[in-house]
Order: structure tokens, then C-alpha cells, then sequence
């Protein structure tokens, strides 16, 4: 006997939460339990304002597709739309039991450029210290001074950096410019510096400074390949889809020699950690890139372990279908 709920969620966030061109008020998904034999599986489908392809009315339509399918006795799912292949591929992985219970709950702490509350957050990580700092949102000048002066501050510190494609090549260098020579190293990688694929390789050839390959791994043209100055591709799953999609890419990028970082949409606790567990199973050398949850103001029926926030009940939750 197959039994389905699916419930709608709206997390309220912390002021000043913004997406690209939008402040982002609530964290609104989907949550679907799939009962079978006694057993249950929870997934989490979230599509991302701004980032997502589909709505969340979308999303909900083709879950409910395939849940219609589901109680009536089919077994395979399909869908194109990546944050309901993820979220219904979870719960299927949760019935099946083949996503290990196992967790990793370290995150690569986001850091605003204040190394005081840096040095908070990373005296309590055990092993690498790994932080990750938002760039290109204000002068290139000021980025190349803040990650200066962490990584002087923090002498077994390395960093990730993000600028989401906002830089020129002009811009980039200018940042590239003002961090020293000797720290360039530390730098684990910058995702997408700059507008094109290519004038970002540029840089990465000249600058000797690591890239990562985060918007472009969701374009249809894209291969994961090794490349001079490349270190890795971030896989956010709710934005490229189900749990084998991102399987298959982790061990594409691991033959290729790169690192393959699980990173947060922003999903609620209950999704985050389920990413937590991907991470344990598929990158266990790598630091998830998981330090999303503090920007909501509540979790989500799972709680994330050592979080204050108050935990959302599921019978809080409207029923949008049940079976
Ligand atoms: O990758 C991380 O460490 C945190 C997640 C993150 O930065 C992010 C979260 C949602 C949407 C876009 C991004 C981004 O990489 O810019
Ligand atoms: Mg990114």
C-alpha cells in the first residue's frame, strides 16, 4: 500500500535576504512524504527565485503528476524540471534506503569580510578551515584587500570565493591585482569571475588564481572536463536535479581530477540536510558548501544538529494533496 502527502511550506527569512534583483521575504517549497511498507521517504522540491528555471507552481504541478502516478503502482520517475526530480528523488532514496543516514555536517562558513566573526566561526570546525566570501558585489579594489587581509589573518585559512559572473576581465584583474602574489594559493577556487566562460579561463591563466565552474554547469552546453585552472564544479542539486544526476556528475568531475562541491539552494533544514548526507556519501573528502540555514529565521521538521532556530512542525504545514 502506497500512501502520498504533500504539504506547502513558507519559511519566513531574515531581513535583507537578497536574490540577484530580489529581496527574498520567504523561503516557499514543497515537502513530499511517500509512505510504503512501513516505510517513509521526505524530499524537499524548492525551485529558487531568480535561479530556478521553473515556479513553484510549475514544481507543484508536475509533482503532482507523478504522485498520481506513483499510488496508483508506477515506478519510474522522469521529470525535467530539476527541483522536483531532486526533491522526489530524495524521497524515493529515503523508501529505498541507498542515501545513507550518514551526514557531513561541516559548511564552508559565508563570510561578510569581518574576520571577527570569521575567526568565531572557524574556531569551532575541526580539520581544514575552508570559508567562502561573496565578491564582486562592491569594488574589485575592496575584495582584493578583504581576502588579503583574512588570509593574513588566518594563517591556515583557505577561502572560496563567488563572484557570480559579475566582473569584466578589466575588473577582475584590478581585484586579482591587490591579493599578494604568495596568497594566491590559498585560494581554493573563484567561481564564475567573469561574464564569459572563456574570458574567465583567461583570467585563471593569467592570474594563476583557480576557478570553479558554479552558473555554468546548469547550461545545456556543459561538460565537466579538466582545464588548465580549473579546481572544481559546484553542484547545487535543487537547481540541476535528481540525486543520479548529481551522482553521475560528482564522478565525472572526480575523473576528471576536480573537486566536486554540494551546495545549497537555499533549501530549508530538511532539505540541507539531506545535502549534508549527499556530501557525506558522494564528496566525503570536500566541505559542502551548506551555510545557508542562518539566513532563515525557522527550520523545517528536521532540525540541523546545534542550530537554535525553532523547528517548524509538519502538522503547522498546509496540505495541498493526500492519498
Ligand atoms: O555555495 C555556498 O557555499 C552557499 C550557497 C550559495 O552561495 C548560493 C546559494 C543560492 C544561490 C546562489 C548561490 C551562489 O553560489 O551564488
Ligand atoms: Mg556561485
Amino acid at each position: 500500500m502506497r500512501k502520498v502527502e504533500l504539504y506547502r511550506f513558507s519559511l519566513p527569512m531574515e531581513a535583507g535576504v537578497i536574490l540577484r534583483h530580489q529581496r527574498l521575504k520567504t523561503r516557499d517549497g514543497l515537502l513530499v512524504c511517500l509512505t510504503e511498507n512501513g516505510k517513509q521517504g521526505w524530499g524537499e522540491i524548492s525551485p529558487l527565485p531568480e535561479f530556478s528555471e521553473e515556479t513553484l507552481d510549475e514544481a507543484e504541478a508536475s509533482t503532482l503528476g507523478w504522485l498520481h502516478s506513483w499510488v496508483n503502482g508506477e515506478q519510474a520517475f522522469e521529470s525535467a524540471l530539476p527541483s522536483v526530480a531532486f526533491g522526489l528523488s530524495c524521497a524515493m532514496a529515503e523508501l529505498n534506503g541507498f542515501l545513507p543516514q550518514k551526514a557531513d555536517y561541516r559548511k564552508a562558513p559565508l563570510c561578510n569580510g569581518d574576520p571577527d566573526e570569521l575567526f568565531a566561526a572557524l574556531g569551532s570546525m575541526p580539520g581544514e578551515k575552508v570559508a567562502k566570501v561573496k565578491v564582486g558585489l562592491y569594488e574589485a579594489v575592496r575584495d582584493g584587500m578583504i581576502v588579503n587581509l583574512l588570509l593574513e589573518a588566518i594563517p591556515d585559512l583557505k577561502l572560496r570565493l563567488d563572484a557570480n559572473r559579475s566582473w569584466t576581465r578589466a575588473k577582475a584583474d584590478g581585484f586579482a591585482k591587490y591579493v599578494q602574489p604568495e596568497f594566491r594559493s590559498r585560494i581554493q577556487f573563484l567561481e564564475e569571475p567573469c561574464k564569459t566562460r572563456d574570458e574567465s579561463r583567461e583570467f585563471a591563466r593569467d592570474t594563476g588564481i583557480a576557478i570553479a565552474w558554479d552558473e555554468s554547469v546548469r547550461e545545456a552546453d556543459f561538460m565537466v572536463e579538466a582545464e588548465s585552472g580549473l579546481a572544481a564544479i559546484v553542484i547545487k542539486p535543487t537547481l540541476v536535479g535528481s540525486i543520479q544526476h548529481c551522482q553521475m556528475l560528482v564522478q565525472q568531475a572526480h575523473q576528471a581530477g576536480l573537486m566536486a562541491v554540494i551546495s545549497s539552494s537555499i533549501e530549508s533544514s530538511l532539505g540541507l540536510t539531506q545535502l549534508a548526507r549527499m556530501a557525506a556519501w558522494l564528496t566525503p573528502d570536500t566541505i559542502p558548501g551548506l551555510d545557508t540555514l542562518s539566513l532563515m529565521k525557522s527550520q523545517l521538521v528536521r532540525p540541523w544538529p546545534e542550530s537554535e532556530l525553532p523547528v517548524l512542525d509538519v502538522d503547522s504545514l498546509d496540505v495541498v494533496w493526500r492519498r
